[in-house]
């Protein structure tokens, strides 16, 4: 999600990008406990249950109402300076939920591994800052997540909600379990590409998500490879024989596999309506569309911007556009994907205008450095990076790129289109 901005370097512009909170330290001797409301509110969404208002119950031991587990609340401590919900592991979240792990931070708060004694399974819990702004933003997420799930006939791709209460001025909400991020499988697997049919079936679910979302009149605005999970963590390993990292026993190189292909979409939190006025940046960097970074107004195609920069950094393994400057950004994109429609440029917003000279992009002569004139001329052309990486079907997925980064957001492909796209439905041989 990205509510916490900061300005990116150099200052000279307008863009914002989140900023991830360093990790903190997040188990804590006890405090004293304070006085408290002691009050908590929670809502079943999942299988089937209402979507009634939530009850209230009482935060306390011994008045926990008939049929909870009657398991001890922590004490009371403060949170962090930041908001953070401060915890030990082995703690109840409630009654019903016992924290086993922590398994992300975001700028949103931090999600825990909990047990659920209610249904007996893992369960993944956002347990939000509580500071006023996330606490409203978390509760759109729940609202967008309640509207998906509501619909969701047949998996839409999107990360189910379970539940939702608030607990000690924290809101948290329930997820079912996925495994890890696409980024961080690619992480773990030292950056090496994912096999073509492989990024197929990623990008087939990738859009049937985005579909689904942009039918019910839903922008994402945040698709980035850490946003979208794989729902099981198991792999295989196979050697590899392209790179080098090689196993200390035999001398083979290994890479990952996940077992199944399954992904599911995360990260509600910055979801936009259609009806909402779209002007202001949205975005991580690297997904970012250019009529965002222009100021043009933007809405859903800036998603499928995303989904083409996220297809090539699954094929290449790094992301498209590494920089955190709009000129060196707007710059690389007419690297790769050639020159910027005039009528685009002229259109630039006055934060934007300084980018432009004369109808064309003011590069290089609006270059910060040398380096970053040479980081733009390391880029390849689309096509190249494509064929660098891919062994077959490369001729589709660059057709199928070219539709999905179109700098016109009017020209770009929709989700359904894309879905129709040769690279989807020609009849290749599958292995996954
Ligand atoms: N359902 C889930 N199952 C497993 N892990 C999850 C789940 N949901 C979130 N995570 C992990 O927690 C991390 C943070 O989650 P999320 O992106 O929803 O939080 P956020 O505060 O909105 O983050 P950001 O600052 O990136 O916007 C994810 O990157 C992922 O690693």
């Amino acid at each position: 999600m990205e509510m916490d901005y900061v300005t990116e370097f150099p200052l000279s512009h307008i863009d914002r990008r989140p900023r991830k909170r360093p990790r903190i330290a997040w188990d804590v001797p006890q405090g004293h406990p304070k006085a408290q409301s002691g009050i908590y509110y929670e809502q079943d969404v999942g299988n089937g249950t209402s979507f009634g208002p939530p009850r209230v119950l009482p935060d306390h031991p011994s008045l926990f109402v008939k049929g909870l587990t009657q398991k001890g609340s922590p004490p009371w401590r403060d949170d962090d300076k930041d908001g953070h919900y401060m915890f030990a592991l082995g703690e109840n979240l409630t009654s019903r939920y016992k924290i086993h792990r922590k398994i992300g931070e975001g700028t949103f708060g931090q999600v825990l591994e909990c047990w659920d004694r209610e249904t007996k399974e893992m369960v993944a819990i956002k347990v939000v800052r509580s500071i006023k702004k996330y606490r409203e933003a978390a509760m759109i997420e729940v609202d967008v997540l309640q509207l998906l799930g509501k619909y969701d006939r047949n998996g839409s791709r999107c990360v189910q909600i379970r539940n939702w209460f608030d607990y000690r001025n924290h809101i948290c909400i329930v997820f079912e379990m996925l495994g890890p991020s696409l980024y961080d499988f690619l992480r773990k697997n030292n950056y090496r590409p994912f096999p073509v049919d492989l990024v197929r079936e990623l990008g087939r679910q990738l859009l049937e998500c985005v579909a689904f979302m942009h039918d019910m009149r839903l922008i994402h605005t945040d698709l980035k490879p850490e946003n979208i999970l794989f729902v099981s963590s198991e792999y295989v390993k196979v050697p590899d024989y392209k790179f080098t990292s090689r196993s200390p026993k035999d001398g083979t190189c290994y890479k990952r596999l996940p077992k199944s292909s399954a992904i599911k979409v995360i990260d509600f939190g910055s979801t936009a309506y259609d009806h909402q006025e779209h002007n202001y940046i949205v975005s991580t960097r690297h997904y970012r569309a250019p009529e965002v970074i222009l100021g043009l107004g933007w809405s859903y195609p800036c998603d499928i911007w995303s989904v083409g920069c996220i297809l090539v950094e699954l094929c290449s393994g790094e992301a498209l556009f590494q920089t955190h400057e709009n000129l060196e950004h707007l710059a690389m994109m007419e690297r790769v994907l050639g020159p910027f429609p005039q009528h685009m440029l002229r259109r630039a917003d006055r934060h934007a205008e300084k980018y432009v000279r004369r109808g064309r992009l003011d590069w290089p002569e609006g270059a910060t450095s040398r380096e970053s004139i040479k980081a733009v001329l390391k880029l390849h052309r689309l096509q190249n990076i494509v064929m660098q990486h891919v062994d077959h079907s490369a001729g589709d997925l660059i057709d199928l790129l070219q539709g999905l980064l179109r700098y016109d957001p009017s020209n770009r492909l929709t989700a359904p289109e894309a879905l129709r796209h040769p690279f989807f439905t020609r009849d290749h041989f599958r292995r996954f």
